[in-house]
């Protein structure tokens, strides 16, 4: 008996592990500022992060993939050798047993040494007897599956099949070749194998456990091949031709004729002369047919003749004979006659198989693609006829089996020449050509449908692991200051006599809903107007009464918690509503009062305007948008023009400029935060709008989906100039930054594009802290329908946003309204942090990109060039080079200061201005502010100046 390892008493019993303490919230803030953070905790933050990347890491999971095959690999190789070897190993694994693996002087027949002699033993002596071999399946799929970076089979499937597998093989075998009774010493069930026999042994006795084993064995082979079991049919019916075969749909319900006759299979020589097979799968009509069409799918037979190809397994192997039917018999014969004629009773007509060698080699060659078989020794019967118009046919007949004639053409009667009448035939209406379809080869249409993301095929969407959960996620409700609001509200409405009959709560994460139902007879304006003194007597900020709500005949008084939740971002991304949402451009806002997640499609809104205060969570409210959209769609899906005139909140998204970003082409960087360039660029969107709108007329179709959907079926040319269309989000934060310095120049383009860019999947997301109506003018206003309000400083405010008040009272920190299909709701604004948005970006940005950012039309303006090319020399003012060199002197573009120290009138002095604009000298007019001046020295100017001439 081989010895056991001795056990290790003294092993030191394993620490438990510490549970793994949720982040404070102190902790999380601390780790995004580091000023506040010690200097302990921010080195374990990026330790975190380093692990997680490097398990996020693809070569990671390469290099794990590798060691998982080379184990497959190397388990296989000891097995195998321990088959062999085990005898002469095992005692020294056995007596050695720690210092095996130490002791240099031991020598083994293992193939893979002493640390392949103890693996095997292992698995299969103290294991699972000769079942461990499935160890070796276990790693292979893992290795394949993770180095070739797809699902080859189902890993978890196979630990299944694999565990299941290891147990009832080594039991049925340690069953079947127990190691100790029959003088076997080869462990054929190992040692859990042969345990787990014994105790069955024991427990159930020898019958049971065969029958046990019997019953789980064919489980575990139904549960991994699934066979399927059928009783023998009474009458093997002809199977039908494949489709594919004949290119001949069967006619509905032929195929299930219980006793139509076996059809033929007729061959037919190009001359005309037919061999039939009988019975073949093709009716007589329908093989004429297609040998009448010259069917494509016809088979060429060797010698020129053409076939229709036929096939029927269950003829394999039926020897064949060879007839010949002279055209005489053929031709005086009646059809019952010939009939016989081709029974294979009838021998007389025979012909041995050199008669005809070459029809013999043709058959045999159809039939075996057909992998049927002519059997060399047994004659074949053909019977030949001459071609028409004495017809004639060939049949190979199976003996045995029904067979049926091809029926004769009658021969068409001879009309007299002179009788002969000239039918004229309707032409066929011509076939209308799509010529935007590509006719070439193959045929564009005809190739697989187009798929825009196989440009970047490897592209991985974000994943939620780097976002993070803020907070606690649970909204937590107080039982006494839900009973005191309660008690309150009644109280409140009771000073005024307001009765109600029932009053309920719905907890948010920011804010409770009670909803009360007046008692008869009290108006609801009463409780309306009663707003701000309810609001004083529960001596809370930000009491919202809606009254009544819409659909619901109650009126609600929302009431800040006084524990507030936080929504993370993480929650909203990962919850299945935006996981296995269908909408185009899903953005993921934040959480009703209800609690239910707040999805909309940016698609359908189809712009968005979003206003608050400073500090109220408006850049939060972006970053969540725009998170949204990354987290969902794919580079080439999607492209965002990112306008950021404060310079500093969008610019972490640059670098996903070869991925998601659109800029103009020569620009250097992707985010716009220059006014010119903004009017460029809302310009060139103006011109890839129009562009796109007759894309969308040549190809007939309404808006970008149909459009893409025909493009992807490849049925727009694009050498025609279609191509798949990307949504294009225009954001702009700091609107009213903009209509500031810019006014009319940005408020133009803007307004075009709100208003007829929602077709082309030109989506706009305009953001301002200040919501006054010279900034959100009544164009703007009017083609955005949907609008966010963060708290707001005033009513008046609120109003300009929302078109109703009620955004003053929100409590800032992400509290928001939104109004949107003509309903307002109050959300919980989804956070996430700077540093989360850095971290998507990363991911994003280390995959690999276009080569450059998607390139907008190029704009150039008009205007400008008029009047840089207008500058005629020989009509410039007399006074032109003084007022230059003034201008120049004093560095200063000024209208005023021509006129003044030139003694000129307005008009005179704003005309040299202008032809100093011209030539070059003074940049353009920026409202009341100096024009730039654009030489520093008189030197360069009088340069400039001798180039004019
Ligand atoms: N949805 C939210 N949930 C929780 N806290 C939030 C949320 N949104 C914003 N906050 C808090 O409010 C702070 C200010 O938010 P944010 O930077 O978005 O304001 P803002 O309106 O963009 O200000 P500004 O206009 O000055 O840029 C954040 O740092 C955060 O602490």
């Amino acid at each position: 008996m081989p010895a056991e390892i001795p056990e290790i008493a003294e092993a030191a019993p394993p620490k438990p592990k510490a549970p793994r303490k949720p982040r404070a919230k102190s902790e999380v803030k601390e780790g995004r500022e580091p000023k506040e953070g010690s200097g302990k905790f921010k080195k374990d933050r990026e330790e975190s992060i380093d692990l997680k990347k490097l398990a996020r890491d693809e070569r990671t999971w390469k290099i794990i993939g590798t060691v998982s095959l080379l184990m497959a690999i190397f388990l296989f190789i000891a097995f195998v050798s321990y088959f062999f070897t085990w005898k002469e190993d095992q005692d020294k694994v056995l007596n050695n047993a720690g210092a095996f693996l130490i002791d240099d002087e031991i020598r083994v027949a293992n193939l893979l040494g002493r640390l392949g002699a103890f693996t095997a033993h292992f698995f299969i002596y103290r294991g699972f007897g000769v079942a461990s071999v499935l160890f070796c399946t276990f790693f292979l799929v893992v290795g394949v599956n993770l180095l070739f970076e797809r699902k080859v089979f189902s890993i978890w499937r196979n630990l299944k099949y694999i565990t299941f597998g290891l147990v009832i093989a080594s039991v049925t075998l340690a069953f079947l070749l127990p190691s100790h009774a029959n003088g076997y010493e080869f462990p054929f069930g190992g040692r859990v194998g042969n345990m787990i026999s014994d105790w069955l042994g024991r427990f159930i006795g020898t019958a049971g456990t065969a029958a046990t084993l019997l019953v789980v064995g064919v489980s575990y082979l139904i549960w991994q091949f699934n066979p399927t079991f059928k009783l023998p049919e009474r009458k093997p019916k002809p199977e039908p031709v494949p489709q594919a075969l004949t290119g001949f749909e069967p006619e509905p319900g032929e195929e299930d004729t219980e006793d139509a006759p076996a059809p033929e299979m007729t061959l037919t020589e190009k001359s005309g002369a037919k061999l039939m097979i009988a019975p073949g799968l093709l009716d007589e009509k329908e093989a004429e047919a297609a040998v009448a069409e010259e069917k494509p799918n016809q088979l060429k037979g060797e010698g020129g003749m053409q076939f229709v190809p036929t096939v029927n397994d269950q003829y394999s192997g039926v020897p064949f004979e060879i007839i010949e039917r002279t055209d005489d018999e053929d031709a005086e014969e009646e059809l019952p006659e010939e009939e016989e004629e081709l029974q294979p009773e009838e021998p007389e007509i025979e012909l041995q198989d050199e008669d005809l060698p070459q029809e013999r080699e043709v058959v045999a060659d159809i039939l075996h693609q057909h992998d049927l078989e002519i059997t060399p020794t047994e004659p074949v019967r053909i019977a030949v006829v001459p071609p028409d118009p004495a017809p004639s046919a060939a049949a190979v007949i199976m003996p045995d089996l029904p067979v049926e004639p091809v029926a004769k053409a009658e021969p068409a009667p001879v009309i007299p020449q002179s009788a002969l009448e000239l039918e004229i035939k309707e032409a066929e209406p011509e076939e209308e050509i799509d010529h935007d379809v590509v006719q070439e080869g193959k045929g564009y249409a005809d190739l697989a449908p187009y798929d825009p993301i196989l440009d970047l095929r490897d592209y991985k969407h974000p994943h939620t692991d780097l976002l993070e959960v803020h907070g606690s996620e649970r909204v937590d409700h107080d039982p006494a200051e839900l009973e005191a609001n309660k008690n309150q509200i009644i109280s409140t409405l009771g000073h005024y006599d307001i009765k109600i009959q029932k009053i309920s709560a719905t907890i948010g994460p920011t804010v409770t809903l009670y909803e009360i139902v007046p008692a008869a007879g009290v108006r609801i304006s009463r409780i309306k107007n009663l707003e701000d003194d309810i609001a004083l007597s529960l001596a809370a900020l930000g009491i919202r009464i809606i009254a009544p709500i819409p659909g619901r005949g109650t009126i609600g008084i929302e009431v800040p918690n006084v524990k507030k939740s936080v929504v993370s971002m993480r929650t909203m991304l990962a919850s299945d509503e935006f996981r296995n949402s269908s909408l185009q451009l899903p953005i993921a806002i934040g959480k009703k009062i209800d609690n239910k997640l707040f999805v909309a499609d940016l698609a359908t809104m189809p712009h968005l305007l979003m206003a608050g205060a400073t500090g109220q969570g408006k850049s939060v409210g972006l970053n969540a948008i725009l998170v949204s959209l990354l987290y969902k769609k794919h580079p080439s899906q999607l492209k965002f023009v990112l306008v950021d005139p404060k310079k500093v909140e969008l610019s972490i998204y640059r670098h996903i400029e070869h991925h998601f970003l659109a800029k103009l082409p020569g620009e250097e960087e992707a985010i716009i935060t220059d006014t010119k360039k903004v009017i460029a660029t809302l310009n060139a969107l103006c011109i890839e709008m129009d562009n796109r709108y007759d894309l969308l007329k040549e190809a007939g179709a309404r808006n970008i989906k149909e459009y893409n959907e025909k493009f992807t079926k490849r049925r727009l040319n694009p050498q025609k100039g279609h191509q798949y269309l990307p949504f294009i989000v225009l954001v702009i934060d700091e609107f009213a930054d903009l209509i500031m310095t810019a006014g009319k120049e940005v408020e133009m383009p803007i307004a075009r594009l709100a208003q007829l860019a929602r077709a082309i999947g030109i989506h706009l997301i305009i953001a301002t802290q200040r919501p006054s109506v010279n900034i959100i003018t009544g164009t703007i206003k009017a083609n955005f329908p949907a609008r966010i309000a963060f708290k707001v400083s005033s009513k008046i405010d609120s109003r300009t946003i929302l078109d109703t008040g009620g955004a003053e009272q929100l409590i800032g920190k992400g509290d928001m309204l939104i109004s949107y299909n003509g309903e307002l709701v109050r959300l919980q604004c989804a956070f996430v942090d700077t540093p989360e948005v850095e971290r998507i970006n990363d991911f994003i940005a280390d995959q690999r990109g276009y080569p450059q950012a998607f390139l907008l039309p190029e704009y150039v303006d008009e205007k400008e060039l008029e009047k840089n090319g207008d500058f005629d020399s020989g009509d410039k003012d007399p006074l032109f080079e003084d007022a230059a060199r003034l201008i120049v002197q004093n560095q200063m573009g000024s209208t005023s200061l021509i006129q003044r120290r030139m003694k000129l009138g307005y008009n005179r002095a704003g005309r040299l201005m202008d032809q100093l604009e011209r030539a070059g000298i003074v940049g353009p007019n920026v409202g009341s502010k100096a024009r730039e001046v654009l030489f520093k020295t008189e030197t360069e100017l009088m340069e400039h100046m001798s180039m004019l001439g």
